[in-house]
């Protein structure tokens, strides 16, 4: 379902490609030609109305960054070429919690605060008609009603099916592409699975966890991993009857971060209570991310972990190319299956397969 989504997401864009390209005169030339005429002029159009903050025009980018098609990975190639200049400029926030957690309340209350603050809020969000983050299969749930009403403000659901907890492949250049369109603020969140937060830990220059009120036991099974790579807990739903216990979970929460590794080199990790309904403790959060920002920048660890998202992002875009270039051969698929048939039968080991596959490759060349 989501892959159907994606494709029409992706015809969507041709379409819009094309329309912008339109000159009138196009049909009468040969094929080849135009298309490439309106990809040309489409690029450099997009780049700029992308710029100019135009949100639509920001969602086709995006749809054209996460498209699988080879001419639009190398339009979207083209498109970063001239959207990089324009970027690092955001602050990159890394959002993660349990299912339940309140993620979406959260980003909601905290995206329009910074809204209301002035600030352009990005917020790269899971879908919630995708299986993983539990909500309804008819998207019937409307998340961040609130914030995708403001006009600072652009909320990118993503897919988490097939992804890792809703960040996609692409998350990174995604997020490059809103800070050349302006944005201040990119909120990314992640389902609390698996390796996404690692991953999204990457990406980001600050990263939270949400977590729930009387955590006792929740503390014991938390994984010590997830707790090691946030700069900050937000002790979340603490109103109501919840507010004393919240308070309770704080200071769990500080004990155990002080006996941690430091998720960033140089700065305590901390924990606070927040209410996303009551709008309280949102500010400190902020605060608290400024003081981050402050402290790490005069270690100088604000620019290395920069440099270090650079150096992953370069890593995983040669990983990509080779899984893109070795798996492109149409003849690929079949040479692995007969391997792994002999493999299987006892005729090769896995090592002699891997061997043969690549020995193979090697003589094509
Ligand atoms: N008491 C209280 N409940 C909250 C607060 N924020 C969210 N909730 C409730 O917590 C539940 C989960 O909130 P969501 O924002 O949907 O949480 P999520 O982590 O995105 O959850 P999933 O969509 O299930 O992944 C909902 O029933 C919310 O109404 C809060 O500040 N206080």
């Amino acid at each position: 379902m989501d892959k159907n989504k994606g494709m029409q997401e992706s015809a969507l864009f041709v379409m819009g490609g094309v329309e912008a390209s339109h000159d009138g005169m196009q049909y009468g030339v040969p094929k080849k030609f135009r298309k490439k005429k309106a990809d040309n002029l489409n690029i450099q159009k997009l780049a700029q109305d992308v710029r100019a903050g135009s949100r639509v025009q920001l969602s086709k980018a995006i749809t054209l960054i996460e498209s699988s098609n080879s001419t639009h990975k190398a339009q979207a190639q083209e498109l970063l070429q001239e959207l990089l200049p324009h970027t690092g400029n955001s602050v990159r926030i890394g959002i993660t919690g349990v299912p339940g957690a309140g993620k979406s309340s959260f980003i909601e209350a905290f995206g329009t605060m910074l809204c209301e603050m002035g600030k352009k809020v990005a917020v790269l969000a899971i879908d919630p008609s995708s299986s993983l983050s539990g909500g309804s299969i008819l998207g019937d749930k409307t998340r961040m009603e609130e914030l995708v009403k403001k006009p600072n403000a652009f909320v990118r659901p993503s897919p988490s099916a097939g992804t890792l907890g809703g960040v996609h492949k692409k998350t990174r250049e995604t997020m490059l592409v809103c800070e050349a369109a302006g944005y201040d603020v990119i909120l990314i969140e992640t389902v609390g699975v698996g390796q996404s937060e690692t991953y999204v830990r990457g990406m980001v220059d600050f990263f939270l966890l949400l977590v729930l009120t009387g955590a006792g036991d929740e503390l014991q099974g938390m994984k010590k991993g997830i707790m090691e790579l946030a700069d900050a807990i937000v002790v979340h739903k603490a109103d109501g009857d919840n507010v004393r216990l919240a308070k309770k979970t704080v200071s769990e929460y500080k004990q155990i971060l002080h006996f941690l590794q430091p998720a960033t080199p140089g700065w305590m990790s901390t924990a606070m209570p927040v209410s996303s309904w009551e709008k309280k403790g949102l500010d400190k959060v902020w605060d608290t991310i400024g003081e981050f920002r402050q402290t790490v920048e005069a270690n100088n660890y604000w620019s290395i972990r920069r440099q270090n998202q650079t150096r992953d992002w370069f890593q995983s875009m040669i990983t990509d190319h080779l899984i893109d270039a070795f798996y492109g051969d149409p003849n690929r698929k079949e040479q692995v299956q007969l391997l792994e048939r002999q493999i299987l039968n006892g005729q090769l080991t896995v090592t002699q397969g891997v061997d043969r596959l690549f020995s193979d490759e090697q003589s094509q060349k």
